[in-house]
C-alpha cells in the first residue's frame, strides 16, 4: 500500500509546475530568483574560495583537442562540484537541486538518475561558441541547468548573454544573479556571447541511465 501514502504525501509546487509546463511547450524555462540574493552570495563566495585554492581548470572539449582550438570555442574556467565533498553553500545548492529532481521524477517520469555540476568563470574576453550540450558523445544529458552568480546590478553591457537558438527566434538571456535557465540538452543549440566583465555561474546536467 506504499503507493497510497506517496499519493497522500504529494504537494503540488507551483514553481516546479511552471518549469514543467515551459519545458513541454518551448523546451526551455527561465526562473527568476530560483536562488535568493543570500544564496547567490554564498555560492559566489564559495566559487571564489575554490578559485583562490586554484582548483579551477581550463574547460576541455572531448579529450584530444588542441588547446588553441579549444580557446577558439570556449574560454571559461571550470571546477566540478563533488556532492560528497560539498561545503555548506554547495550542500544548500544540492538540496534545492535534489528537491527539483525528485519532483520531476515523480511527476514527469523523467528518470533522472545522475547529475553533474561545475562552477564556471568566464574571464573578460571569453565566450562559448554556438553548440549543443550532448556533443561530447554523451547522450545521457537530458536537461541543462545554468544558474548565474554574478554581482547585483549586472548590466546588459557586461556581455555574456546566453543565446538560445530556437526554431523561430534567438532568445537572448542576460546572466542576472539568481536567475536559472533550464533547457533540453539534446535539442537546443546555444551560445555564450563574449563577456566584458568576469562572469560567474554554475552549469550542470540532469542525466538519464
Ligand atoms: O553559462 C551559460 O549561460 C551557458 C554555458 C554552457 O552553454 C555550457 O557550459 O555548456
Ligand atoms: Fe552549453
Amino acid at each position: 500500500m506504499s503507493h497510497l501514502f506517496e499519493a497522500i504525501d504529494f504537494v503540488e509546487n507551483a514553481l516546479y509546475e511552471k518549469i514543467i509546463d515551459d519545458l513541454a511547450q518551448q523546451q526551455y524555462s527561465i526562473v527568476e530568483n530560483f536562488f535568493s540574493d543570500k544564496e547567490v552570495e554564498l555560492l559566489r563566495d564559495s566559487l571564489l574560495k575554490r578559485k583562490a585554492d586554484d582548483d579551477f581548470k581550463k574547460a576541455a572539449i572531448g579529450n584530444r583537442t588542441n588547446e588553441n582550438i579549444i580557446k577558439s570555442i570556449r574560454g571559461d574556467l571550470i571546477f566540478w562540484i563533488d556532492e560528497l565533498r560539498a561545503n555548506a553553500a554547495e550542500s544548500l545548492f544540492f538540496t534545492k537541486i535534489n528537491d527539483l529532481v525528485g519532483y520531476l521524477n515523480r511527476t514527469c517520469f523523467l528518470g533522472v538518475l545522475f547529475k553533474e555540476f561545475h562552477y564556471a568563470i568566464y574571464p573578460k574576453g571569453t565566450f562559448y561558441k554556438r553548440h549543443i550540450d550532448t556533443f561530447q558523445n554523451d547522450d545521457r544529458r537530458k536537461l541543462s541547468f545554468v544558474c548565474y552568480l554574478n554581482e547585483d546590478g549586472w548590466l546588459p553591457e557586461n556581455g555574456g548573454e546566453l543565446v538560445l537558438y530556437l526554431k523561430n527566434e534567438e532568445k537572448v538571456i542576460y546572466p542576472f544573479p539568481g536567475r536559472v535557465v533550464i533547457f533540453e540538452s539534446q535539442i537546443i543549440e546555444h551560445e555564450v556571447k563574449p563577456v566584458n566583465t568576469q562572469r560567474f555561474s554554475i552549469t550542470g546536467w540532469l542525466k538519464t541511465r
